[in-house]
């Protein structure tokens, strides 16, 4: 196993993520809510662009899981296209690099494989694949894949709305399934739901939402007064 991906295991990774119109957007805030996750406890970071990671490597010595999201030419969400975009987390600073292995993004089992073996033998990083269903999982793990997370459930046209709150079936299938460990990523909103993923049979747990975005963290108490 790599040692990166040996630092992982149990621990919560927390994504530091602003999009561009919401007013967190920006590597200064993104530093800041790394370095308050670190204070907390986190294990690891998770964060989009070189920009953002480079300013969160500035102030944190823990493993940062980065990506670089795109749209593709249908204008759905890719993670991590191509080698240029992982080499340029990598320049930044990222320890380990997801990109999402979507059957509809990524068709062809020898370019995932081919992708995966340059990130890991020319970056010298391991990789995380960003997963929506159980047989992508099992398909990226083949293709050589660290790491396989949920992620994608309920984001792509397999799984769009499928899920209210996080996919632990899921987590719990690829951990029985596939033969690398298994990360719980997406909707996990509660302490409770982070410990029944662990449960479930994850190696690792990512929280974005529930941390790092306080309008949706307010939105939730609005709700709950009206
Ligand atoms: C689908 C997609 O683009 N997911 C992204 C992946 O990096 C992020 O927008 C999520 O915030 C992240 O996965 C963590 O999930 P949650 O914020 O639900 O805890």
């Amino acid at each position: 196993m790599h040692p990166t991906v040996a630092k992982l295991q149990h621990k919560l990774i927390v994504s530091c993520q602003a999009r561009a119109d919401t007013p967190l957007h920006g590597p200064r805030f993104m530093a800041a809510m790394a370095e308050a996750a670190e204070r907390g406890g986190a294990g690891g970071i998770r964060a989009n662009g070189a920009e953002d990671i480079r300013a969160i490597r500035a102030v944190t010595q823990l493993p940062i899981i980065g990506i670089d999201k795109r749209l593709d030419p249908q204008g759905n969400v890719i993670i991590t296209p191509d080698l240029e975009s992982a080499r340029r987390v990598v320049e930044a600073g990222a320890d380990l690099v997801a990109l999402s292995c979507a059957f509809y993004q990524r068709p062809s089992l020898p370019e995932l494989h081919t992708l995966i073996r340059e990130i890991q033998d020319e970056l010298g990083v391991p990789v995380m694949a960003d997963c929506s269903t159980l047989e992508e999982g099992l398909w990226a793990a083949e293709a050589g894949a660290d790491l396989v997370a949920s992620t994608l459930s309920g984001y792509t046209p397999a799984t769009q709305g499928l899920h209210q709150g996080p996919d632990l079936e899921l987590v719990a299938d690829l951990a029985r399934q596939a033969r690398v460990p298994v990360v719980a990523e997406g909707r996990i909103w509660t302490p409770q739901e982070a410990r029944a993923a662990l449960e479930a049979g994850a190696y690792a747990v990512v929280v974005g939402t529930a941390i790092t975005n306080p309008t949706e963290i307010t939105r939730r108490f609005v709700e709950a007064l009206l």
